[in-house]
C-alpha cells in the first residue's frame, strides 16, 4: 500500500463551448454552454478528470471540497467521497435548491459535485491499476460498443437574436451546417435526423418535446418513423403534457413508439411518478424518465408504483459507481437501463461510454449531446460515435488526455461570458418579449 498514489491537486476549471439555439420546455439553449472539469493529480505524476454542467454553486461546492480530497491516497476513495456526502457541502450554499421544480434536470447539484470527483478519482485509479473505469464499475467492461441514440431538437431563428451563434458550415459533411439552422417543423426535423443519421449511423432517434403542441410533436416522431422505419424512436416533453393528453396522443402508437419520455408530470395534486403509472397502464407503453427518479427514495417509488421502465441514469447525476449498480438492477429485475444528457465535452462522452460498457443485459442506446458539440474536442483523441456506437478505447482509466491548450482556451471563453449559468429563458425572451416558464405550457404557444 505504501505505493498508492497521493493526490497532490485539484483543480476546478470552469470551460465553455458553442451551441445551437436547441429549443426544450425551458426556452432556448444560449450559443454558448458551460461545463467545468474537475483535474486530480497525484504522486504518480497522473491526472484524472472529470466533467459535470457548470454551474457557480457547483464550483463553489467543489472548492469546498478540495481540502477533503488532497492528501489522500486514491485507494481511499469510497472513504472520500462518503466524507464528502456526509459533509453536504450543498446545504452550506443557501441555492443550492433553487428551480428544482422547475428545472429538475438541473437537481442534485452536490451529486453533480461528487459525481465530478468521484469521476476523476476513477479515472486516477484506472490508471494506477492499468484498468479501464468501465472496469472498476459494478459489473466490470461487459462490452466494448456503446450504442448511442440521434438526439433531435426544434431549432429557433438564431437570426432573431443577437447572441453569437455559429452559422456552421458544410465543408466537412452537412450536419455542421445544418445543426445551426432553423427546424421547426416535422420535415425540418426528418432532414436533421437524415444528416445526423448518414454521419453518425443512428439507427435510433429520440425528439425533444415541450416545444409545439402536443399533435405536432407527435406527427414529427410518425414522420421519422415512416422516414427510418426500423428506427426506435422515442419523445420527451419534459412532462409538460398532461395526463389525459398524453393518454390522448400516445395510444396505439406502439408501432410508432418504441417507449415515451417524461409524457406527464405532477398535476392536480398527483405527483409525476403517479401520473406516469397512469400513463402506463393506460398506454401499455414503455416509460423513461430523467425526472422523477433520480435518487434511490425516489427511485424506490417510482418502482413500486410501477411508473417507469427505463431509469435514464445520468452519471452526472448519480455519479458512474451509482449509474452503474442501476444498471446491475435493470439487468436483475427486468428493467432496462438508459442514461440522460446534457450538452457535454468529449470527457463526458467518456463517462456515458465507460457507463455503458459497464452496463449488463439489454441496454436502451444511451442519449448523448455530443452531436451538437461535435468538433469541440478538449482531449487529444475524442471518442467517435460510428454506426451509433461509441467503441470504448483499450486504455486504463477513462482512457482521455485533456488538451491543455483547447481546456484553456474554453476556459478564456467561460470566463468572458456575461451569463454564466444555463437561463434558457432569458435567451427565449430574444424570440418572445416577456417569456417565461411554464412547465405545462409548450415553449412555443405563447
Ligand atoms: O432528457 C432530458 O430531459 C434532457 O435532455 C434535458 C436537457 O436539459 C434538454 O432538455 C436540453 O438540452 O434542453
Ligand atoms: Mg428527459
Amino acid at each position: 500500500m505504501s505505493d498508492t498514489p497521493v493526490i497532490t491537486d485539484m483543480q476546478i476549471i470552469p470551460v465553455a463551448g458553442y451551441d445551437s439555439m436547441l429549443l426544450n420546455i425551458a426556452g432556448a439553449h444560449s450559443s454558448y454552454f458551460a461545463r467545468v472539469l474537475v483535474l486530480l493529480t497525484d504522486s504518480a505524476g497522473h491526472t484524472g478528470v472529470g466533467e459535470a454542467p457548470a454551474s457557480l454553486i457547483l464550483q463553489r461546492i467543489l472548492r469546498d471540497a478540495a481540502p477533503f480530497i488532497i492528501g489522500k491516497k486514491i485507494s481511499q476513495l469510497n472513504a472520500m467521497l462518503t466524507t464528502l456526502h456526509e459533509q453536504d457541502l450543498a446545504a452550506k450554499h443557501p441555492l443550492q435548491s433553487e428551480r428544482v421544480d422547475e428545472h429538475p434536470w438541473s437537481l442534485e447539484k452536490h451529486n453533480n459535485a461528487l459525481a465530478v470527483i468521484e469521476t476523476a478519482l476513477l479515472d486516477l485509479m484506472g490508471q494506477f491499476l492499468d484498468e479501464p473505469v468501465a472496469q472498476l464499475l459494478g459489473a466490470g467492461k461487459v462490452r466494448d460498443e456503446i450504442p448511442v441514440l440521434g438526439y433531435l431538437f426544434y431549432i429557433a431563428d438564431r437570426h432573431k437574436s443577437d447572441l453569437p451563434y455559429r452559422e456552421g458550415s458544410s465543408r466537412e459533411h452537412e450536419w455542421y451546417q445544418l445543426r445551426h439552422q432553423t427546424a421547426l417543423t416535422p420535415a425540418d426535423v426528418v432532414r436533421l435526423a437524415e444528416a445526423a443519421h448518414d454521419r453518425y449511423g443512428f439507427k435510433d432517434f429520440k425528439l425533444k418535446g415541450g416545444v409545439h403542441a402536443g399533435e405536432v410533436e407527435i406527427e414529427t416522431a410518425q414522420a421519422l418513423k415512416k422516414r427510418f422505419p426500423q428506427a426506435r424512436i422515442t419523445v420527451d416533453p419534459n412532462a409538460s403534457w398532461q395526463l389525459d393528453d398524453a393518454i390522448r396522443l400516445c395510444k396505439g402508437l406502439d408501432d410508432v413508439l418504441a417507449y415515451v419520455e417524461d409524457p406527464c408530470g405532477a398535476e392536480q395534486g398527483y405527483s409525476g411518478r403517479e401520473t406516469l403509472a397512469e400513463f402506463k397502464r393506460a398506454t401499455g407503453l414503455r416509460v423513461a424518465t430523467n425526472m422523477i427518479a433520480n435518487d434511490w427514495r425516489q427511485l424506490n417509488h417510482a418502482l413500486q408504483l410501477n411508473a417507469i421502465d427505463i431509469p435514464l441514469a445520468d452519471p452526472h447525476f448519480w455519479t458512474l459507481r451509482s449509474a452503474a449498480t442501476i444498471a446491475q438492477l435493470c439487468n436483475e429485475w427486468h428493467l432496462t437501463m438508459g442514461c440522460h444528457s446534457n450538452n457535454h465535452f468529449d470527457i463526458s462522452l467518456a463517462m456515458l461510454a465507460h457507463l455503458g460498457a459497464a452496463s449488463p443485459g439489454e441496454i436502451t442506446p444511451f442519449d448523448t449531446h455530443w452531436i451538437w458539440q461535435d468538433g469541440q474536442a478538449l482531449t487529444k483523441e475524442p471518442l467517435h460515435i460510428r454506426d451509433g456506437k461509441i467503441t470504448l478505447p483499450d486504455k486504463p482509466g477513462l482512457g482521455v488526455e485533456l488538451d491543455m491548450s483547447a481546456v484553456e482556451a474554453a476556459n478564456r471563453l467561460y470566463n468572458s461570458l456575461s451569463v454564466k449559468d444555463r437561463n434558457d429563458a432569458l435567451v427565449m425572451q430574444q424570440l418572445i418579449p416577456g417569456w417565461a416558464f411554464s412547465g405545462k405550457q409548450p415553449t412555443l404557444m405563447r
